[in-house]
């Protein structure tokens, strides 16, 4: 996608040039701005915008950005012309013309046409994507360089590379900050994408909470839990395709004490398990890291006891693992109690793992593996299941205890121990998502 404005304006016009250039300075921004020497340095004293000064137009400027045309790289020409003057520039307009209409490129000759053209910008697309170049076992320059391809003629991208020091949240609430500002002037037009593992998705997912800035995922990560458990597909290709398309849905977020929870907090088994399966595990292994640790720590896992908390009200459990969803992919098994997730629902859905004895028994183990057969059947079928070692509701709002406290998995990552408050955040986050996704409500589309 063309990424260059080039602006060109004759003395008589450049005040013209330089209150148009103040008027649609958040556009311009967006773009890198190449101009002719003497309105270039003026532009810049204007507006404090960085511009590329290129030859004046007498020493062939306006040459250079017929060059620039046929490369490509401009996506509009403002070039504000003297009326008296245009005998003289005939050739060179003629030329710049010719080459515009060639490579299709927007030319404005006068103000109020080069105020249309920056108009239209304005309304463009913009999407800052939020991409972890480490994220799953993919090629990440493979992945970038496909997603500008689907993404680029439609959308212009800032892309944003997420760092190791750096917490994606924070990056996600500086390119928000900067659709705000854009907001006053035309709404519904910029966005956010977040691309890598589930880590990467929540930690955005979190700055857009209650914001009602749609996000695009592209799923790049392990388990891609996220995307699974809201319907949106898992490949690059078929990802960038569902924000193009601009059908939106919303879905509920909660918190977890101060953390952000889209999917579901685990407490005992599903903390440890995730814990188990390391970066280096999941490297060689994939998605199937996940099953072995899991195995491993069906075998060391240790009972606990839980007191939950709920509209004041407490409740004793002794148990070895505690999921509370706000959605989750079928193959989260254990938040499966009743059947199914409901991400809209204004709720939390609550399965504990309950057993009756003081300690793990080898037979309690193995009734352990049958009743996760049954929560995965029981997700498959979307039926609640009814089993003794079971315990399940529906609650917006619950306060967990353990004894002894219990590490904490949130979205993937572990966030501390027990205890934990988790209220949930009705229609807390808008998502890009595909049409036939049962939770996107029709004609709610993006412009
Ligand atoms: N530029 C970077 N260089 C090195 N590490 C990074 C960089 N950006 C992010 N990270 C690290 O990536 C991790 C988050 O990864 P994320 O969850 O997106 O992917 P993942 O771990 O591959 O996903 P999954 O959990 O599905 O395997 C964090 O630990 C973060 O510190």
């Amino acid at each position: 996608m063309p990424t260059s404005i080039a602006l060109i304006a004759h003395d008589s016009q450049k005040a013209d040039m330089m209150a148009l250039a103040q008027k649609y300075q958040t556009t311009l921004s967006r773009y890198h701005t190449i101009a002719t020497a003497n309105t270039g340095k003026q532009v810049q004293a204007a507006t404090g915008l960085p511009i590329e000064l290129i030859k004046s137009q007498r020493d062939g400027g306006d040459i250079q950005i017929t060059a620039r045309v046929i490369a490509g790289e401009i996506a509009c020409v403002l070039w504000l012309c003297d009326p008296d003057q245009l005998q003289t520039i005939a050739a060179s307009l003629l030329n710049l013309l010719r080459i515009c209409q060639i490579y299709n490129v927007p030319l404005a000759t006068n103000l109020s046409t080069a105020n249309a053209l920056l108009q239209s910008l304005q309304k463009s697309r913009v999407a800052h994507l939020i991409f972890n170049p480490v994220a799953g076992q993919g090629n990440p320059d493979a992945d970038l360089a496909l997603i500008r391809q689907i993404l680029e003629p439609q959308i212009q991208l800032n892309v944003i590379f997420t760092k190791p020091d750096l917490n994606p949240t924070d990056q996600a609430k500086a390119a928000i900050a900067s659709i705000q500002r854009r907001r006053s002037l035309i709404s519904d037009t910029n966005f956010v994408i977040a691309s890598g593992g589930d880590g990467t998705i929540s930690a955005v997912a979190n700055a857009l909470i209650g914001t009602g800035i749609p996000l695009g995922i592209i799923p790049r990560g392990t388990a891609n839990a996220f995307s699974v458990a809201l319907g949106i597909p898992t490949g690059v290709k078929q990802a960038c395709e569902t924000i193009l398309t601009g059908n939106t849905c919303i879905v509920d977020a909660a918190r977890c004490n101060s953390f952000p929870m889209i999917l579901l907090a685990g407490i005992g088994f599903e903390a440890e398990t995730v814990e188990r399966a390391d970066r280096e595990m999941k490297n060689l292994l994939g998605p199937l890291a996940y099953l072995i640790a899991g195995a491993q720590q069906l075998l060391e896992q240790k009972l606990f006891a839980v007191e939950v908390e709920i509209d004041g009200s407490v409740t004793e459990f002794h148990c070895g693992a505690m999921t509370i969803a706000n959605a989750a992919p079928p193959t989260s098994v254990l938040a499966q109690g009743l059947g199914e997730v409901i991400p809209n629902d204004g709720l939390l859905d609550v399965t504990i793992a309950v057993s009756k004895n003081e300690s793990l028994t080898l037979s309690d183990r193995l009734l352990a593996i049958d009743v996760i057969g049954k929560l995965f059947t029981s997700a498959l079928v979307k039926t609640p299941i009814e089993n003794e070692v079971l315990a399940c509701f529906r609650t917006n709002k619950i306060k967990v205890t353990a004894t002894p406290p219990q590490k904490v998995v949130v979205d993937g990552e572990i966030i501390g121990t027990t205890p934990v408050e988790i209220v949930c955040i009705p229609d807390g986050l808008t998502l890009f998502a595909p049409l036939l996704n049962s939770l996107v409500i029709p004609n709610h589309k993006m412009a």
